[in-house]
């Protein structure tokens, strides 16, 4: 009997393997299958006739003719190639017009008429006879994973659907565990590395079954992504954003026209009570949120209306919903969560107690972690791109093609204004600057203008969910919206794909710089265009469009352009200035080698300025948060000796192992030298411990300073500057060095856990640093003979290189001289006055006394030397 059962499958799995290649749909083979047996001929015979249970023509069922006769079949799709827009855009608020009809003549020539017709019907017939068709004309046929008539194991169906939709051979450990998860109508948290295939956790489910999965996704450009993916690949879907509802799409979403319906968080919460009914029939089969870690305050993408989608669990469980066997599963996806991240996703959705977390590595092996400084300013362009301008420019001299596009865009050109153009999308409203030919000259002027007049000197946040001018879409199996025809087919545009080099994302925190930028790198002969969320939706759509279809060479962006997004040969991400977070890096380095070729990921920024730019709106919790994302930023930047990659994946909980990536700069040129920090170190711990009061070594430091009520008492907090003030005043050996060589060894011995922040709400680099308990211990027992070695970080080593340029007035800051004019200062301060207004004013807090103890504490430790 068993070999039996073995041969059968065996020989299924054989009739199955052939009649995918031919074109049949899965579902239908495999309903032939259990009922006529695995032989090609019955099931052929079966799939075609429809004479099982599930091959009723949708026109026996209600008396009209819908199985795609000639000629109402043409009608439709007739209609269709006439709503379809000549030029290739998208109407404001729906693309559902420029789906094309290759659907149905695809479908026809494989001798399905009947049972697609529904599809190729849909536009020609009224929103209630669409639903009646939808839940009738389709098969009865229960889901197939809960019906093992087929005789197929799990794997099997999943190979198969992999075969025939994606070309895959098979699924990856975490998918298969995901799946898994849902097979057993479990909830489940991915967490898995950028570009390692985390959509098809949620996508291969839409294939398996009849029911509909509902992914949740916070971006209509990445929904519509999405989409135009699955239609290739042969599976419908479509996207309601938040903008005005487009009934014909969403009433034919909510009825279970498409196998994946991408949906905003607001527009679920909106569709709760259809989306009950669609849970019902054809019935929900998942719900994925996808970029799960917007759901959590403490993530680098906060999303609110994520955080409400609570309802999901509330609302689809078996409890509330009586015809529901399991709660609808939740699948909630992310590549950048942190352990404190994860927690709050779990508990802010209501995920199950027993919910699987689907966790493997974030390292991303093909990608070469880079860090450079620089001013990152517009003086610095011409140095840091040179090489980018080079390698473009010169694939153009070679591909013959490119060279026509060697066109600096004069300043003078930068006129017409934006004003003047219909905010709908046109061809004229989007400028690749720098574009092609001389017909290109009125786009290049547009485009620039439009820019111009997008630029603020401020950091981009989160617009809503509508990135697009479009607020939703359907794309049918196979369709291709015009717009998004390969731009090889058009006279007007160049395609890349003759290069061998991908295209180049720039990432820059302020809008302002995208434009700035991206100028720049047009007058050096790039296609390039900036994008950030103050631009029209329509230019940023384009812009899209023509970096997926290989027209741009770059894109100079915000944060706006980031997540989710999936092409294959992006070759190098660059930041130019420092990140709001290491998520947000590591999430936007991500679009690089997602076909697993080796790519570049560099970060340029400045070693000698602290990061500051942080959010407009943020409230104290956020503000501390900002403050602790751009300090993990500036110590990665700073890093002088661990591999690169290795802090990333620590970020975010992974252990790396002893050995670093092997490509990174750190682990290519190796740490500097060390360097002996002890005396320095010992000069400004003593000062530190005198600022807090501590006169004697065997004091508890840390609580020395705290009232009982537990609050610091006033004057006892140490101060960074007056510290630092202090020691150049006091040593003359120390009097040239600057703030930052000590903000370094601060960095240093706060490594150690020498030093802590004592402020409430630390800041990216110490304000208030005050010895611990090991420091102090550091400060009683140094033996004379040893040293205190370490790495120095990246600023550091270039004021060691270069000593003396940085102690200027201006990179002091703020209020503060070289050394020798605050000398000059503080020696005038005595006499006139000057003195005596000054003298009015209250003294650096804590100082005056901790003057006196300190003199007493260091002539006590010289003494000892
Ligand atoms: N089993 C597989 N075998 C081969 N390639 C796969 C497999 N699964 C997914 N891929 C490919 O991996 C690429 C990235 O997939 P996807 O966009 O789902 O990544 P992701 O994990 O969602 O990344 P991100 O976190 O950046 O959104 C896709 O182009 C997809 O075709
Ligand atoms: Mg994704």
């Amino acid at each position: 009997m068993e070999v039996d059962a073995v041969s059968s499958d065996v020989s299924a799995d054989h009739v199955i393997a052939e009649l995918l290649e031919m074109g049949f749909d899965f579902d239908k083979i495999s309903e032939a299958i259990g009922v006529v047996g695995p032989n090609r001929a019955d099931v052929v015979e079966f799939v075609l006739n429809g004479s099982g249970s599930g091959q009723r023509k949708p026109s026996q069922e209600f008396g009209r003719d819908l199985s795609v006769p000639s000629n109402s079949g043409s009608r439709a799709s007739d209609r269709r190639t006439r709503l379809a827009n000549p030029r290739g855009r998208f109407k404001q608020s729906s693309i559902t017009d420029h789906v094309s009809s290759t659907t149905c003549s695809k479908r026809e020539s494989r001798g399905e008429e009947a049972s697609t017709s529904y599809s190729c019907l849909v536009d020609s017939v009224d929103p209630g006879l669409t639903a009646a068709i939808c839940s009738k004309s389709k098969p009865e046929s229960q889901p197939l994973l809960e019906n093992p008539r087929g005789g197929f194991d799990r794997s099997n169906k999943i190979s198969a659907v992999l075969r025939k939709h994606f070309g895959f051979l098979s699924v990856k450990g975490f998918q298969k565990e995901a799946l898994d998860a849902w097979f057993a109508h479990k909830d489940c948290l991915v967490l898995a590395a950028t570009g390692s295939g985390k959509s098809l956790c949620f996508q291969i489910p839409a294939l398996l079954t009849t029911k509909i999965v509902v992914v949740i996704s916070p971006l209509i450009s990445l929904m519509h992504d999405q989409c135009l993916k699955l239609a290739k690949h042969g599976i419908s879907a479509c996207f309601l954003g938040s903008g005005q509802p487009d009934n014909r799409v969403e009433g034919k979403a909510m009825a279970g026209m498409y196998k994946i319906v991408y949906v905003c968080p607001e527009t679920v919460l909106r569709l709760m009570e259809p989306l009950k009914k669609l849970a019902e029939k054809p019935g929900i089969a998942l719900f994925a949120i996808d970029e799960v870690h917007c759901v959590s305050k403490w993530g680098h993408d906060f999303r609110p209306d994520y955080r409400r989608l609570s309802v999901l669990r509330e609302n689809f469980s078996s409890s509330n919903l009586k015809f529901l066997e399991h709660d609808i599963p939740l699948m909630a996806l992310t590549a950048t969560a942190t352990f404190p991240v994860r927690e709050d996703i779990v508990k802010s959705l209501k995920m199950s107690e027993d919910t699987l977390i689907v966790l493997t590595s974030f390292f991303r092996p093909n990608l070469r972690f880079n860090v450079k400084h620089s001013k990152t300013s517009a003086s610095s362009y011409g140095k840091d791109f040179q090489e980018l301008t080079e390698i473009y420019n010169a694939s153009k001299n070679f591909g013959g093609k490119g060279q026509k596009i060697l066109h600096a865009v004069e300043p003078d050109s930068e006129s017409s204004s934006y004003e003047s153009l219909d905010d709908s999308a046109s061809d004229d409203d989007y400028a690749i600057a720098g574009s092609t030919n001389h017909g290109d000259i009125k786009r290049r002027k547009v485009g620039m203008s439009l820019v111009n007049e997008n630029a603020e000197h401020e950091l981009d946040q989160y617009q809503g969910v509508d990135d697009f001018d479009v607020s939703c879409g359907e794309f049918l199996e196979g369709s291709r919206p015009e717009s998004f025809a390969s731009p090889a087919q058009s006279n007007e545009t160049i395609s890349l794909e003759s290069l061998d080099q991908g295209p180049t994302i720039i990432y820059v925190p302020t809008r302002k710089e995208t434009v700035e930028l991206a100028n720049y790198l047009c007058k050096s002969g790039l296609r390039a265009a900036a994008y950030n969320a103050k631009m029209p939706r329509s230019h940023l759509r384009q812009v899209h469009e023509q970096f997926h279809s290989n027209v741009l060479e770059v894109v100079v962006a915000t944060i706006a352009f980031g997540m989710g997004i999936d092409k294959s040969n992006v070759r190098r991400i660059i930041h130019y200035g420092f990140p709001q977070s290491l998520e947000a890096y590591y999430q936007e380095a991500g679009r690089a080698g997602r076909d697993g070729k080796l790519s570049d990921c560099t970060l340029y920024c400045n070693f000698l300025r602290t990061p500051t730019l942080l959010p407009n709106k943020r409230s104290d919790e956020q503000t501390k948060a900002a403050h602790r994302m751009l300090r993990d930023c500036f110590q990665y930047a700073l890093n002088t000796s661990t591999c690169r990659a290795k802090i990333l994946v620590k970020y975010f909980g992974e252990e790396f192992g002893p050995d670093g990536c092997q490509m990174c700069d750190i682990c290519i040129n190796g740490p500097p030298q060390m360097h002996d920090f002890k005396d320095e170190a010992v000069v400004f711990m003593n000062v530190l411990r005198a600022q807090t009061g501590q006169a004697t070594e065997d004091m508890d430091c840390n609580s020395m300073s705290r009232s009982k009520s537990g609050r610091r008492s006033f004057g006892a907090i140490p101060d960074f500057r007056t510290a630092v003030s202090y020691i150049r005043e006091k040593f003359p050996r120390f009097v040239t060095t600057d703030k930052i060589w000590w903000q370094g060894l601060a960095r240093i011995l706060e490594g150690m856990g020498y030093i802590q922040e004592a402020a409430e709400i630390p800041r990216v680099v110490l304000q208030h640093p005050e010895p611990t308990r090991a420091g102090l211990n550091f400060l009683s027992s140094q033996p004379d003979e040893e040293g205190l070695y370490a790495y120095p970080d990246a600023a550091t080593l270039l004021l060691m290189s270069n000593p003396k340029s940085f102690s200027s007035s201006s990179e002091w800051g703020r209020g503060w001289a070289d050394p020798e004019t605050r000398r000059q200062r503080l020696a005038g301060r005595k006499t006139g006055r000057r003195k005596r207004k000054r003298g009015s004013r209250k003294q650096p807090t804590g100082f005056t006394t901790a003057k006196e103890r300190l003199s007493a504490i260091l002539s006590k430790s010289k003494r000892r030397r």
